[in-house]
């Protein structure tokens, strides 16, 4: 597929899925508006989509902060000259038995994964419609927005109202001819990975990459996932070939969850 002339915004791009996304939609010729707190890591990323041969830009935002979101839109049209396509990517894990959740770790959690989200596709549709644009709304889900897993019950349910808002904003904007789609990856071998297996490690007295390698042996594919395999969902549902899909939250996770 190619996304030649296509605008694409990507959150939590500085690393991780969102790399490996932004790098994807680039390689299809997208340009790109890269989003993550640190400017550092957006600029190393940036430079490797340079080098792709597409116009890039970057905009430090916490997509918890509605308006941040909002100026990184903003920024993105201003200086890519376009916007079609917006990934909501940016997420945080949190491990902890249900009994220690704290009111403060609950806040945060949700206004990152869930407002984040929210406030992407909020932003993101309304300038789609000022413009007239059939924009593509991409949402970051999980395994665990299918099944919810012990000690990350609460980033499971920030994943389930992932999912909630994606059919929900997809019924909401399908007469502007918007698209609202998820992608649901397993167990991919990123930071967020090593931090979930460290806590797990304190939890349970597992050793180090136990936990990690606990839940890769049971991918049926036999391997733990890329950002690669991630990136090649979501520049599917980004270009032409995903435009009468809507509403869906795909899971790409080597046979792990079946649904
Ligand atoms: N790693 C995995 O196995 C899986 C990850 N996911 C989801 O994929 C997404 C990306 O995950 P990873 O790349 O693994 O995580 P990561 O932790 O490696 O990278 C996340 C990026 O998001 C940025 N970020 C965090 N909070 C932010 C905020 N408030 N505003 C802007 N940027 C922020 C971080 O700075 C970082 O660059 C997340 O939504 C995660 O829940 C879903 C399923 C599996
Ligand atoms: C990080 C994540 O979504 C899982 C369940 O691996």
């Amino acid at each position: 597929m190619s996304l030649k002339g296509k605008v694409a915004l990507v959150t939590g791009a500085g690393q991780g899925i969102g790399r490996g996304i932004a790098l994807r939609l680039a390689r299809e010729g997208a340009a790109l508006s890269l989003v993550d707190l640190r400017q550092g890591a957006l600029d190393a990323v940036a430079a490797e989509v340079e080098a792709l041969g597409v116009k890039v830009t970057t905009a430090i935002a916490d997509v918890s902060d509605r308006g941040q979101v909002r100026a990184a839109i903003d920024h993105t049209e201003t200086a890519l000259g376009g916007f079609d396509a917006i990934v909501n990517n940016a997420g945080i894990a949190q491990v902890k038995p249900l009994a220690d959740v704290e009111p403060a770790d609950l806040d945060k959690i949700l206004n990152i994964n869930v407002g984040g989200v929210l406030w992407g596709i909020q932003a993101a549709a309304a300038r789609f419609i000022e413009r007239g644009t059939k924009g593509r709304i991409i949402n970051a889900c999980s395994i665990a927005g299918h099944e919810a897993y012990a000690l990350l019950g609460v980033y499971s349910a920030t994943k389930f109202a992932v999912r909630a808002l994606t059919q929900a904003a997809a019924k909401e904007y399908a007469s502007h001819g918007i698209t609202v789609n998820a992608y649901c990856p397993g167990v991919v071998g990123t930071d967020m990975w090593v931090d979930i297996d460290a806590r797990f490690a304190e939890l349970t007295g597992a050793a180090k990459g136990e936990t990690y390698k606990k839940y890769v042996d049971g991918i049926a594919l036999g391997r733990a996932e890329t950002a690669d395999d991630v990136a090649g969902l979501v520049a599917f549902l980004a270009g032409d070939d995903a435009a009468y899909m809507t509403g869906q939250s795909v899971l790409i996770d080597g046979g792990l969850v079946y649904r």
